[in-house]
């Protein structure tokens, strides 16, 4: 991969000349004198509709924008992703999600081996066990078919397979799946202080398996559980999902129940691989295939369509314009529909631990913003909630709307006032509400000039916030992996032009060593050398 500085190319010169001729862009304005402007920003693909058109952006923008990708040699960068060239430097790995829900006749190459007979083996693996599981064929320790599915890790090993089973849930079976991820005992012991061991099934997810919080959670599970079961019960209810299956194994799991994973699957895009095992158990295999199919189809467009039309470049583009040139502090994910209430959360691990980097891939610190801040949570709550700031407030913050034309309930009524909001929150968020408007409205409630004149600054709305609207046919599992995928290369395209290493981690590792240095302290009744006050609090907190 060429390892470009976007801001000397000519490209991100263009963009900055035209950020200054633009920068007070009015959106009104501009869709009053183009007509055309809707149907030039919007993208058809499949069952997804997705409208750019209320971004501070105009044909010229887009165009330089494109040309930023291109000098970036973004096409070249592509090929490398899908072709299994080891495109995580700083970890010697490659990066192959993609291959995770490739068709079985690809091949993909690692170190000259193609990969997909043991992506095939493994997801034989998964789609036997979970047969077994669902039919009641397979029995705990007294006989009795599962009822209950623990799903214990954290971060990539948790985020996904908590964010798509509360995603399809509407398509989940009788299995009730329950998520341990923090190392807060509170967490785990109310988690298990209800299940019966004798109908649980624990996964253990940890690609590592040298995780603290995942190993004390299972350590203190096993350890609830072997008081309730004879020890050799473990067996039957403990799996692993790992790519260490030597430390599995030294943990107590025998070989037969590990699903492996690869190192060339990121924690944070495993959700494809056994990682995702709790939803394949939780929807079945058929339905964890079509997540995986409808995440293929999405890389196929990604892979394939001309940057104009492709929708995880288009949006990814978006980012780094305002990002980059308008400074946008934050980027807000909005969905609507209650379903997806976790995939803001899993956004920010996604996006914020892949492109979280100060130094770019010649290793040199870098001079310009990276790494957006995504937040969000559903709409019509978020709108009680947050949108006032969205609004209103000093900030500007570019909203990713994601919505469905069907309802899974069929509650047509509650699907048109949640649709309604989706709708109006776009539009007010581009329209505002101007003085005269303002006043008008006020004097047709009968209000004195005066009191409008007092309240008239508080009622304005400056509108021309820019919102791109994804609008989907119904929330399916194949329709949620286009989304996660569309996602996935977003994170990609991002990484690329801001010339940094999207896929290694190493800024979560220091707050490990040290809380590894401060338990030996605890335990040890011991502080050592710290700064006075961390010192200061570590006194208080072992004072009886
Ligand atoms: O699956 P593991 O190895 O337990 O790691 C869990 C998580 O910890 C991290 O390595 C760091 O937070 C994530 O990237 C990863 O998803």
């Amino acid at each position: 991969m060429t390892n470009v500085d976007p801001t000397k190319t000519e490209a991100w010169k263009k963009l900055e000349a035209h950020y200054a001729q633009i920068k007070g862009i009015d959106l009104k304005e501009e869709f009053k004198k183009d007509p055309a402007r809707a149907e030039a920003l919007t993208l058809l693909w499949d069952d997804f509709y997705v409208d750019y058109s209320k971004n501070l952006i105009t044909n010229e923008t887009k165009a330089l924008l494109v040309d930023l990708a291109k000098e970036a040699k973004l096409e070249e960068a592509i090929n490398a992703l899908f072709g299994g060239s080891k495109i995580n430097r700083t970890e010697g790995r490659a990066v192959l999600h993609t291959a995770l829900r490739a068709q079985r006749e690809n091949s993909v190459e690692v170190d000259g081996e193609n990969v997909m007979p043991e992506v095939f083996e493994v997801k034989e693996k998964i789609k036997n066990f979970c047969y077994s599981v669902i039919t009641g064929a397979k029995k705990g320790f007294t006989g009795k078919a599962f009822t209950d599915v623990v799903n214990i890790g954290i971060g990539g090993s948790d985020l996904g397979p908590v964010m798509v089973t509360e995603a399809l849930e509407f398509y989940k079976n009788h299995l009730k799946l329950h998520f341990v991820s923090n190392v807060d005992g509170d967490h785990v012991q109310e988690v298990i202080k209800d299940l019966n061991p004798e109908t649980t099934l624990f996964v253990v997810v940890s690609k590592s398996f040298s995780t603290q919080e995942t190993l004390s959670n299972s350590t203190t599970i096993r350890k609830w559980f072997t008081s309730k079961a004879p020890a050799d019960a473990v067996a039957k209810h403990f799996v692993a999902v790992s790519s260490n299956v030597k430390a599995v194994e030294e943990f107590g799991i025998e070989a037969e129940n590990i699903f492996p994973m690869w190192d060339w699957v990121g924690g944070r895009f495993s959700l494809w691989s056994a990682v995702g095992l709790s939803i394949s158990l939780s929807i079945g295999f058929n339905n964890f295939e079509a997540l995986l199919e409808g995440a293929r189809e999405m890389d196929v467009h990604f892979k394939e369509t001309a940057f104009e039309k492709n929708i995880p470049v288009q949006l990814a583009l978006l980012t780094i314009w305002y990002n980059n040139f308008f400074k946008a502090e934050t980027q807000a994910v909005i969905p609507y529909t209650q379903y997806l209430h976790r995939f803001p959360a899993y956004l920010q691990q996604a996006i914020m631990e892949s492109n979280g980097k100060g130094v770019d891939r010649n290793g040199k610190n870098i001079s310009y913003q990276t790494g957006n801040i995504v937040w969000g949570e559903p709409g019509t709550n978020s709108q009680h909630a947050f949108f006032q700031l969205i609004h209103q407030g000093t900030k500007l913050i570019p909203a990713d709307f994601i919505g469905f034309k069907r309802s899974l309930h069929k509650e047509k009524d509650h699907h048109n006032k949640l649709m309604a909001n989706f709708f109006a929150q776009t539009e007010a968020l581009l329209q505002g509400k101007n003085a005269a408007e303002v006043s008008q409205e006020l004097k047709g409630k009968g209000m004195a000039a005066s009191e409008i004149e007092e309240l008239l600054p508080f009622k304005i709305f400056k509108g021309n916030n820019p919102t791109t609207t994804i609008l989907i046919d119904s929330l399916t599992p194949k329709s949620l992996g286009k989304l996660i995928a569309l996602y996935e290369h977003q994170i990609f395209v991002q990484g690329i032009i801001w010339n940094i290493y999207s896929y290694d981690q190493w800024g979560v590792e220091l707050g490990k060593q040290l809380a590894t240095n401060i338990l030996n302290e605890i335990e040890g009744n011991d502080v050592g050398k710290h700064d006075s006050s961390t010192s200061k609090m570590l006194k208080f907190y072992l004072e009886d």
